[in-house]
C-alpha cells in the first residue's frame, strides 16, 4: 500500500504528541491524576489527532481548555466541540473533559462554576499548550479586550472577556493559573506567525503582544511552515 509523506505540519503534530505523552507519562508515574490543558482554534487540530491514539492511562488525566468562546458545545466555534471531535477519541475516550462553558447566557454569569471546577483540578498542570493569533494573543488574552490588563495580572484562575475584535464572548483562563504547569509549550504554524513570535521576542510590551506573558516559562516553540 502507497502512504503519502505526512507535511511537515503533522510530523510537528505527532512530534508534539510524542512529547506530551511522555510528559504525562513522568508525572502519572508519580501521582494519581494529571491535567492537560490544551487551546482550540485550527491549528491542534492534527495534535490533537495524534494524541488521541497514544497508549497513556487516560482515564487518570484530566483536559481542559485555555480558554473557550460563550457558545453551545454544539457549534462548530467551540474549543469544547473540537476537543471532544478530534482528541477525545480512541485511546483518549477515557480521559475526563472539563469544559469552560456553562448553561448561563454570559461567560459573567457562569465564571463562578467554572472557577470551582478549574480549582477541581490537580495544579500544577503537566503540561500547557498554548496556540497564538496573528494579533499575539493566546487563550483569551487579546491585545484589544477590555479585561486584558485584568487576565494578565489576577490571581483569580478564570474570567470573563469581551474583545471587539472578536464576534463572541470568551471565557478564560487567567495568566497567572496558566502559568501553573511543569512545562509550557506554544504551537504554531506558518510564515506570519512566525513574525508575529519574532517580533514578541524582540520587545517587552505584554499588552502589544500577549503571548509575551510566556516567553520565559520556559517555553518550548512548536513550529513547522
Ligand atoms: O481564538 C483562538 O485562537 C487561538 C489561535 O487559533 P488558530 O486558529 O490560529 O490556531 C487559540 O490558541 C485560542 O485557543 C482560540 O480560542
Amino acid at each position: 500500500m502507497t502512504h503519502l509523506a505526512a507535511g511537515p505540519r503533522e510530523q510537528l503534530a505527532v512530534q508534539l504528541a510524542e512529547a506530551t505523552c511522555e510528559a504525562l507519562r513522568q508525572d502519572l508515574a508519580q501521582q494519581e491524576r494529571a491535567l492537560l490543558v490544551v487551546s482550540g482554534g485550527s491549528t491542534p487540530v492534527p495534535f490533537f489527532q495524534a494524541l488521541s491514539s497514544q497508549a497513556l492511562p487516560w482515564e487518570r488525566i484530566d483536559v481542559t481548555l485555555a480558554d473557550e468562546r460563550w457558545v453551545s458545545e454544539t457549534d462548530e466555534a467551540s474549543n469544547a466541540h473540537l476537543v471532544r471531535r478530534h482528541l477525545l477519541q480512541g485511546e483518549a475516550a477515557a480521559a475526563s473533559f472539563v469544559s469552560l462553558t456553562t448553561d448561563d447566557g454570559t461567560p459573567e454569569q457562569g465564571v463562578e462554576e467554572v472557577t470551582r471546577r478549574i480549582e477541581a483540578l490537580t495544579w500544577p498542570a503537566s503540561v500547557v499548550v498554548l496556540g497564538m493569533g496573528g494579533d499575539g494573543h493566546t487563550a483569551s488574552l487579546f491585545p484589544d479586550s477590555r479585561e486584558l490588563e485584568l487576565g494578565l495580572t489576577t490571581d483569580a484562575p478564570v474570567l470573563a472577556a469581551r474583545t471587539p475584535s472578536q464576534p463572541q464572548a470568551r471565557i478564560t483562563l487567567s495568566a497567572d493559573r496558566l502559568h501553573q504547569a511543569r512545562r509550557h509549550v506554544l504551537h504554531i504554524t506558518g510564515d506570519d506567525k512566525r513574525s508575529v513570535l519574532a517580533r514578541a521576542l524582540s520587545g517587552d510590551d505584554l499588552r502589544e503582544l500577549p503571548i509575551r506573558a510566556f516567553l520565559s516559562c520556559p517555553l518550548a516553540v512548536y513550529w513547522a511552515p
